[in-house]
């Protein structure tokens, strides 16, 4: 088959009956339903993108062993150009939805693509193993399909292993093998977008001991697979507020979800590792399943960035504050920060290293940069724009004041800003801010940006470590010999005259 436009991903999402449950409620049609309705229509229109003369050939390509379409998230990259093509999707799908929805389709596409086309290391454990990524790759990619992931344990005693926590099974594991298949049973999360995808990858970070073989798992499903519940956090819009009010808030939500196994069956061309921590804790560094999507989320992250910056620089520009110097010096921070981003991407693209196989990956330090920065400088732009906006930020009226015929001379005298911004380019451009700065919807894109890769503490400790095996630091030697090299030259030097 391969590409599918927006009507077919919802037909999709129409003919599955997933266990999705919201406030209490099981839900039951979620195509239709306002949580889930327009954010369905905002994936929906990335896969028409792909059909889109103007896109079409940036972000597809003709697959060299179906001689179908299909997305360019399942092209091993194996040139520059391969990188630019990926590149160019990442780019697309970010800017269409200001790199405020995190998972779209092509993440995890990059995930799977990255473990398909270097599954070879599960042969030593299992062949079977390497066999189904590869032929889930292949299903994957020709049926077009978008994926959510879980692969953290819920947050419940942190200072304890999986087999140690109250319950052998509050964590994700194996409870028996039979005939068809692996039983699991417990929780992971968080699984964003959950309940309007197609199928969900269970894996998981390296960090495996002994003792926790029945959790050293990695397999895939359809997201309505029976006894599998997708328990939602609670929403941050109900649907029903206007696009006027709340301009990003009311398209972009992305619901993250909880996922419960209840004696979950795993068809066993499914299961990508089971009962192996080895070959568990190898799967990231073995398959490059960081390296790969980080690209993605660095366009992805940097997109998001600019966006929050382009609101702060137009926020202060609307009501005249940017001639200051304090707040010049503030918007002369932020958009070196975007600058820092591109030209990490920059590098990466331009760096980027070839294994064996022939598979190129943008490189790593710069990609694993960005994502020590980003949670640092995301919410300093965030903080910035809510230092800018001040009070003002809570001064906006909703559209039904604004459209009332009793209140509409009002609005159009207090609300306007700096000499030729009106009161309505005012009220929506803050609304537009508030919605990043202030609503629920805000702090959780904010908290994305911080955590959405792991813990960014942790994450940065070892890069620290593998820099350390990987640099001499030898600049110091140099100094250090050179300061020798001169021992008795010195006081010659400092009793003679340097013409
Ligand atoms: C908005 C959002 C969307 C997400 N989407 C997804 C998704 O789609 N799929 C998915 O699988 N995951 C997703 N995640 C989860 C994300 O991967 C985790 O939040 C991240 O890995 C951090 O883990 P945690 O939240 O369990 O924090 P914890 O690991 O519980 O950490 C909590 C705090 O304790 C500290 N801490 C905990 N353990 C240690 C330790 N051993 N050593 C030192 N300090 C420690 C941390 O520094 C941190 O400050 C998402 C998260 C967010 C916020």
């Amino acid at each position: 088959m391969g590409i599918r436009t927006g009507a077919q991903y919802i037909d999709g999402l129409k003919s599955r009956k997933p266990e999705v449950w919201l406030g209490g409620e099981k839900v039951e049609d979620i195509v239709n339903h306002p949580v889930f309705k327009q954010p369905i229509l905002e994936i929906a229109k990335l896969y028409d993108m792909q059909f889109d003369p103007a896109y079409q050939d940036k972000i597809t390509h003709i697959c060299e062993e179906t001689g179908e379409r299909i997305s360019n998230a399942f092209l091993v990259p194996k040139s520059s150009e391969d990188i630019k093509k990926r590149g160019d999707l990442f780019e697309a799908y970010a800017k269409s939805t200001f790199g405020l929805m995190g998972r779209t389709p092509d993440f995890l596409n990059i995930v799977l693509t990255s473990m398909a086309s270097n599954s070879w290391f599960l042969d030593k454990y299992n062949p079977e193993w390497s066999k189904n990524v590869q032929n889930y790759f292949k299903f994957v990619r020709d049926n077009d399909i978008f994926l959510t992931h879980a692969i953290i344990n819920p947050q419940n005693d942190r200072s304890k292993p999986s087999y140690e926590q109250k319950d052998l099974f509050t964590h994700l594991g194996a409870v028996e093998e039979t005939v068809d298949g692996l039983v699991v049973r417990g929780a992971k999360m968080l699984a964003t977008l959950a309940p309007i995808t197609d199928e969900v990858i269970i894996y998981s970070f390296p960090g495996f001991h002994e003792g926790d073989e029945r959790y050293a798992l990695a397999f895939a499903l359809p997201i309505d697979t029976p006894g599998l519940k997708i328990l939602c956090r609670e929403q941050m819009q109900d649907g029903k507020r206007s696009f006027f009010d709340h301009p990003l808030a009311s398209r972009f939500e992305e619901m993250d979800a909880v996922l419960v196994f209840e004696d979950v069956l795993i068809p066993w061309n499914r299961v990508f590792i089971h009962n192996n921590v080895e070959a568990a804790n190898n799967l990231y560094p073995k398959t490059g399943i960081a390296q790969q999507p980080a690209h993605q989320s660095g366009v992805r992250g940097y997109v998001k960035l600019a966006f929050a910056v382009e609101v702060a620089c137009r926020l202060a520009d609307s009501i005249g504050v940017d001639v200051y110097l304090n707040v010049q010096n503030d918007l002369g921070e932020l958009l070196q920060s975007v600058e820092t981003i591109r030209a990490l991407l920059r590098v990466s693209e331009i760096e980027y290293e070839t294994l064996p196989s022939g598979e190129v990956r943008p490189a790593w330090e710069p990609l694993e940069t960005i994502r020590g920065l980003l949670p640092t400088m995301y919410p300093r732009a965030i903080e910035v724009i809510q230092t800018i906006g001040a009070g003002g930020l809570l001064m906006s009226p909703t559209e039904a004041d604004f459209e009332h015929p009793e209140l509409r001379d009002a609005m159009d005298k207090y609300y306007v800003g700096r000499e030729g911004v009106s009161s309505l380019d005012r009220i929506q451009l803050f609304k537009l801010a508030w919605d990043l700065c202030g609503e629920a919807f805000g702090q959780r894109a904010l908290q994305y940006e911080r955590y959405y890769t792991g813990d960014p503490i942790r994450k940065r400790a070892i890069y620290y470590n593998q820099m350390k095996r990987k640099k001499t630091f030898s600049m110091v030697d140099d100094a250090l010999n050179g300061a020798k090299n001169l021992k008795g030259v010195s006081t010659n030097l400092a009793n003679s005259k340097v013409n």
